[in-house]
């Protein structure tokens, strides 16, 4: 059961053992996801149950909306939606700041969440209803049942993390509960492979939540920094893993200790590339502080306590408002 570091670079950890009754079973992947965490921050992810059909109608679903003609993707366009919604049109983001803007088209859906709902009533960030795009009727179930299946994926892998850290399985159960959980489509058209230095599908930049829980294609481009050697690691596709890596408010809970990692997409294949990240970014009222038993005696903790919502809303007025 231990992270086995694979010749593409990136640990491989299999995480069927937290669905196991027996408790051995499910601290050895805690410690598998120590040493995984503790090597780059990013891993590939086996035996986690999600079937592969699917994921085979996600990306079906995914490339025959990003196929649809433009007007029926501005009929969904984000901008008509208070909860951040919809579609994304090409270079709406820029994540690395002074590069270009992105080279990618994307969709966000969500928890689904009726007008009624009190978090919607009042209009707090990112809660609300989804748009879906007409005339694609797989696409609605496809994503709702993705969607549900993350979040299951993502709460057994949260139970993985706080046994990483030799803390009680349950630890992080208020960052877990009603938590911002935002499926993104991603498109990346091919680039010319004569990249420049500021022109990319996805800038450097690392993940604003907890966990991101990453389906790609077969085509490749995500690229990993290496905080050992200063260069890129290419996080070469593996059929049937995800790609999980850590965000901003893990390497603030653990001081670094745990990294929210650089890493940045260039898509120089040639061909379309699409990928689905599943960001599991947490209760939004959560206040995330320096686990005191991530501290050596002395150590002060790099980062201000920080709700899960303000980081998140700081990080979107930053990579959005160069665009
Ligand atoms: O498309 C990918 O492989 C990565 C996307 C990504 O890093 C992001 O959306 O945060
Ligand atoms: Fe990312």
């Amino acid at each position: 059961m231990s992270a086995s570091s694979a010749a593409i670079g990136l640990p491989i950890v299999d995480v069927s053992g937290l669905s196991c009754s027996d408790p051995e079973k499910r601290r050895a992947v805690g410690t598998a996801l120590h040493e995984a965490c503790l090597d780059k921050g990013f891993f590939y992810c086996v035996g986690h149950g999600i079937p592969a059909g699917l994921v085979e109608a996600v990306f079906a679903e995914t490339k025959s909306f990003f196929d649809l003609p433009m007007e029926a993707k501005l009929a969904v366009d984000k901008a008509k939606s208070f909860a951040n919604r919809g579609y994304e049109t090409l270079g709406g983001q820029t994540l690395q700041a002074g590069a270009r803007p992105d080279r990618k088209e994307g969709y966000y859906i969500g928890l689904e969440l009726p007008e009624d709902d009190a978090r919607v009533v009042a209009r707090k960030f990112n809660h609300g209803p989804n748009q879906w795009p007409q005339d694609l009727p797989g696409f609605r179930p496809a994503m709702r049942a993705y969607h549900a299946a993350m979040l299951d994926l993502a709460e057994r892998l949260m139970r993985g993390m706080a046994l990483s850290l030799d803390l009680d399985e349950n630890h992080f159960a208020g960052f877990v509960r009603d938590p911002l959980a935002i499926l993104r489509l991603l498109h990346y058209p091919p680039q010319p492979a004569e990249t420049v230095a500021d022109d990319f599908g996805a800038g450097a930049h690392t993940d604003f939540g907890g966990l991101t829980l990453l389906l790609q294609d077969d085509v490749g481009g995500l690229q990993v920094f290496d905080n050992d050697s200063g260069g890129w690691i290419v996080a070469q596709p593996i059929p049937g893993a995800f790609v999980i890596n850590l965000g901003d408010m893990i390497a603030r809970w653990t001081n670094d200790r745990y990294r929210s990692t650089l890493h940045r997409v260039v898509n120089a294949s040639g061909r379309e590339r699409y990928s689905v990240p599943f960001f599991f970014t947490g209760n939004p009222d959560f206040e995330v502080a320096c686990i005191p038993t991530c501290l050596e005696p002395g150590e002060k903790p790099k980062y201000l306590p920080i709700k899960v919502e303000d980081h998140l809303q700081a990080m979107y007025r930053k990579t959005y408002a160069a665009a």
